[in-house]
């Protein structure tokens, strides 16, 4: 018996005319708009790229573009990243055009409560798909990109043995620690010890082992409790302020860090990172690890050339080299260069329905 005979047999009557794959012919609606992403994951973290659909942004800066996308067009970063489409720990990445000469693009960061000022995650899979994808002419060896990002320029480069992509990384803005040693009462935790650092965003590092923190995969509900409330209090009390950019001046999230809880024998240490709106990085945040070169070379834990593997919740790493010295307005910096690998999971087309109540979406957190 052939499938469809035993589909009708087993069914009834009216099927004989049951075709199980028409659901592929299922077409769009007039009015309805279409978005196409490439989705990829960087250490578990996800990154959904915008590959067609969205509006052409304002402004001569990504700074300026950033601000047109939150004025004029959030609706769809919250149709891409909020549920049904997304969930609460989605992150996305929107292509613009550069505002260097001579950059190859830019890009907008998307998450569930806005737009980030630099994503090292993000910045590894796209480098990657730029090369895979044809975005840059690329050949047998090293392949140089240069992405205009909020925060500056990011340069990475691509290796690529046979046509297969074997290394990714990025040398990041420059990176300092702001702060060393505040402290802050946390409502529910009591005294908190953290280092504020910028890294392309602004971090409060948390030694997860000083407040008895579990940084398993187990224990997430309770990392994004405490990283919420730990952000909300250093928001209260903490001057936070970029040297150039007003716009670059918040606290994006707070970095759990723990030299014990790791899995791998390789690695330094683990950093577990709550950000925006409670998202949970699955990855050990490409920020993060340059914030957390920058705060162990002004400690001087880290001399320049030196390299460190961090981990993620998940074990997957990063490994973060403080390569040069420099001065970033009045604070003494460090250029970090992040390694990592990415991959592609999937293709979307998706569809906003005008008569959909729940066109942009909806998060739980
Ligand atoms: O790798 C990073 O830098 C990012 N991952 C999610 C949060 C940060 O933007």
């Amino acid at each position: 018996m052939t499938d469809s005979q035993a589909n009708t047999a087993a069914s009834g009557t009216n099927t004989a005319n049951t075709n199980r794959n028409s659901f592929a012919n299922w077409q769009p609606t007039a009015g309805m708009t279409k978005i196409t992403t490439l989705e990829m994951h960087t250490g578990g973290e996800p990154l959904r790229i915008v590959t067609s659909g969205f509006p052409h942004l304002k402004g001569d800066t990504i700074l300026a573009k950033r601000q047109d996308c939150l004025a004029n067009h959030d609706d769809l970063r919250k149709a891409l990243m909020f549920e049904p489409r997304g969930h609460a720990d989605m992150y996305g990445a929107l292509i613009v055009e550069p505002e260097r000469p001579d950059s190859d693009f830019g890009v907008l960061f998307l998450h569930n409560e806005g737009y980030s000022t630099m994503c090292g995650h993000a910045i590894i899979a796209l480098s990657k798909a730029a090369v895979e994808a044809g975005v840059i002419e690329a050949c047998e060896g090293t392949n140089h990109l240069r992405i205009d990002a909020p925060a500056g320029l990011i340069q990475s480069r691509v290796e690529l043995v046979e046509g297969q992509v074997q290394h990714v990384e990025f040398d990041n803005v420059p990176s300092y620690l702001d702060k060393a040693q505040q402290r802050v009462e946390v409502e529910g935790i009591g005294e908190v010890v953290f280092d504020l650092a910028w890294g392309g965003a602004f971090y409060a590092y948390v030694d997860a082992d000083s407040i008895d923190l579990n940084l398993g995969t187990d224990n997430a509900n309770q990392i994004i409790d405490w990283g919420k409330r730990i952000k909300a209090a250093v928001m209260a009390t903490t001057d936070i302020t970029h040297p150039f950019e007003a716009d670059l001046s918040f606290l994006y999230g707070v970095i759990f860090t723990s030299l014990t809880q790791v899995i791998h024998p390789g690695s330094h240490s683990r950093n577990v990172c709550v950000f925006a709106e409670g998202e949970l990085d699955r990855s050990p945040t490409g920020t993060g690890v340059s914030g957390r070169a920058a705060i162990h070379h002004a400690k001087g834990e880290l001399a320049l050339g030196q390299s460190i593997q961090i981990e993620s919740i998940l074990g997957s790493p990063f490994i973060v080299t403080a390569i040069e010295a420099c001065q970033f307005g009045p604070h003494s910096a460090i250029i970090p260069r992040v390694s990592g690998s990415a991959n592609v999971v999937g293709q979307h087309s998706f569809y906003l329905d005008p008569a959909d109540p729940l066109n942009t979406g909806f998060i739980f957190r």
